[in-house]
């Protein structure tokens, strides 16, 4: 049985670890679905703050993605809110939300194969297309492959080269908030490792990130913080390498990774692991 919430769940419960002040990003309560009378999302809660990294990570089939999608219209939200510096975004449509600072990147068919890496950066700003070079200096600056390899078709790529095209097309429009779906899937570790450094890169930039993944143990290892969504609810909460460490989060959620886990904490520069995570709602009878 996992961990479940508590109606009385605290602010603090819900996103320990967080940092004071207004987030720049916030879902309340989020009940969402695809289909009449199926919700996927059972009251998910989440804020990023300004210059975050936040991860949401959790078995097969929790929502994770759906979250993703509702915080960008692209779910029918049909109960609870989100916000974007205190402003009611709910079930806004995405190009309004791209318009607004909000990025994303999908996990599947996320580059035009046909067309070139600059075209495809091109189309990134097709809504303000004289920032163009502004932009793209910035993203040079960040990814100098794409500067050098600009002519290339975007179809020609490897998946990770794909992702950070995908990536960097979502940056043309300067986001506040870079909203990444499972970008490591399908990728080899090598390109897994490349993806999540470019994620910590672009954060660095200045970018807020709220990142789902699968890769559990390496999402954890780069976030400032995590929420574990099961079964369409806030499971656990906290900052990554406190989750990472963890070892009811360890036995839930990362399975046969703990061993990877424990060895990375022993390698972490910030010190021992500490077990700090506490399931929201109470005991989650294990
Ligand atoms: N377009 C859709 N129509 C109907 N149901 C969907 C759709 N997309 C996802 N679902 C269902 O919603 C549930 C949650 O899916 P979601 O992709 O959000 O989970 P996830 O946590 O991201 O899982 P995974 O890690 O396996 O990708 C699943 O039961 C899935 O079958």
């Amino acid at each position: 049985m996992t961990a479940q919430p508590s109606p009385s769940a605290t602010r603090d419960d819900l996103h320990r670890g967080a940092p004071a002040g207004e987030p720049l990003l916030a879902a309340t309560d989020l009940i969402a679905g695809y289909l009449p009378g199926v919700d996927i999302l059972n009251g998910c809660n989440l804020v990023c703050h300004p210059g975050e990294l936040v991860g949401i990570i959790g078995p097969n089939g929790a929502g994770k993605s759906t979250l993703l999608k509702a915080l960008f219209g692209l779910v029918t939200i049909r109960s609870g809110s989100v916000t974007l510096q205190g402003e009611d975004i709910t079930n806004h449509r995405a190009d309004s939300l791209v318009r607004r600072g909000v990025g994303f990147v999908p996990q599947n068919n996320n580059v035009f194969p046909s067309l070139s890496i600059e075209e495809n950066l091109q189309m990134g700003v097709f809504q303000a297309p004289k920032t163009f070079n502004e932009r793209f200096e910035f993203i040079v600056d960040l990814f100098p492959t794409l500067g050098e390899r600009r002519k290339q078709s975007a179809g020609s790529l490897s998946g990770g080269e794909r992702q950070m095209v995908a990536m960097a097309r979502a940056l043309m429009m300067n986001p506040s908030v870079l909203l990444l779906d499972e970008p490591s899937a399908g990728l080899s570790p090598v390109r897994q490792d490349e993806t999540f450094l470019r994620t910590r890169r672009i954060n660095k930039a200045g970018v807020s990130v709220v990142i789902v993944e699968q890769n559990a143990r390496r999402a954890l290892q780069i976030c400032d913080r995590a929420y574990v969504l099961d079964q369409g609810r806030n499971a656990y909460s906290g900052p990554g390498r406190q989750l990472m460490n963890d070892p009811k989060v360890i036995e839930l959620y990362l399975g046969t990774l703990a061993t990877d886990v424990e060895s990375a904490a022993g390698k972490a520069a910030d010190g021992p692991a500490v077990s700090t995570a506490k399931p929201l709602g109470g005991d989650p009878a294990l």
